[in-house]
């Protein structure tokens, strides 16, 4: 099934220290932002992508879809102060009815049988996401001291890209503006509407590239692929 993605690419890569957009830092001589487009460039299922984006950095990421050849369809939306706002800008631009995908720009490791898993669930539930099982134990705490560690074996650690029919993640992004709710991911505003949302079984390889620490295990992801020639 045919699907839009929006790309929230309007982070400032605070936690990565690199004093620049880390969606602009290279892996393998590519920068990160092309490396996660290009996997939608080369998947015949998506329509169009919505890049939101920082009005400062608009002219560089779209020299660089010249110079990296991007043949689809991609419209700029405003990356806003908070992912949330800048994936509302990008929805507003996504029209009002088929399936729409929203995936960190930060997370190049996607796959085009990931996707496509994902947009089958959410075809059919309205909503999906890509998450894996939490191998660490997790533990809430007051100050430093453990509060509660909390039963592992319903944990999961959700990735992008979370997958949507479009009227459902309107409804949701535009109740969480009413009730000025603001959630780390787009799943939460849906959970709350109430909408079920599926999960379909992720990657450990589909890495956010978050901190430092990140880019090694994203070139050791590279290194490995070279060697399965993915
Ligand atoms: N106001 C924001 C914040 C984040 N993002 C995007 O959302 C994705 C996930 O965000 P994150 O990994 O937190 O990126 P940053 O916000 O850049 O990182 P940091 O919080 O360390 O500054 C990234 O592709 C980022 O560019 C965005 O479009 N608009
Ligand atoms: C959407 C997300 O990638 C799911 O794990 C995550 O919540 C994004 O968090 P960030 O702090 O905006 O990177």
């Amino acid at each position: 099934m045919k699907y839009t993605v929006i790309l929230p690419a309007a982070g400032r890569g605070k936690r990565m220290g690199a004093g620049i957009n880390k969606l602009l830092l290279e892996l393998d001589g590519v920068p990160v932002l092309i490396h996660t487009l290009l996997v939608f460039e080369n998947d015949e299922n998506c329509k169009a992508m919505i890049l939101a984006v920082n009005p400062d950095e608009r002219d560089e990421m779209e020299g660089l879809l010249n110079r990296y050849k991007i043949k689809k369809p991609v419209k700029f939306a405003l990356g806003g102060a908070e992912r949330q706002q800048s994936v509302f800008n990008g929805l507003k631009e996504a029209g009002g009815e088929g399936l729409v995908l929203v995936h960190d720009a930060a997370r190049p490791f996607i796959t085009k049988s990931l996707i496509g898993r994902l947009a089958e669930a959410a075809e059919r539930d309205g909503a999906a996401i890509l998450a894996v099982p939490v191998k660490d134990t997790v533990k809430k705490a007051i100050g430093n001291h453990v509060a509660e560690t909390i039963e592992r074996s319903s944990l999961w650690a959700v990735q992008t890209p979370q997958a949507f029919r479009i009227s459902v993640l309107l409804e949701a992004h535009e109740r969480a503006g009413q009730d000025s709710f603001l959630g780390t991911d787009d799943a939460s505003l849906v959970e709350r509407l109430p909408h079920p949302v599926a999960i379909v079984q992720g990657d450990y390889n589909n890495i956010k590239l978050t901190t430092r620490e990140d880019l090694v295990f994203a070139e050791a992801i590279l290194r490995q692929r070279d060697r399965q020639n993915i």
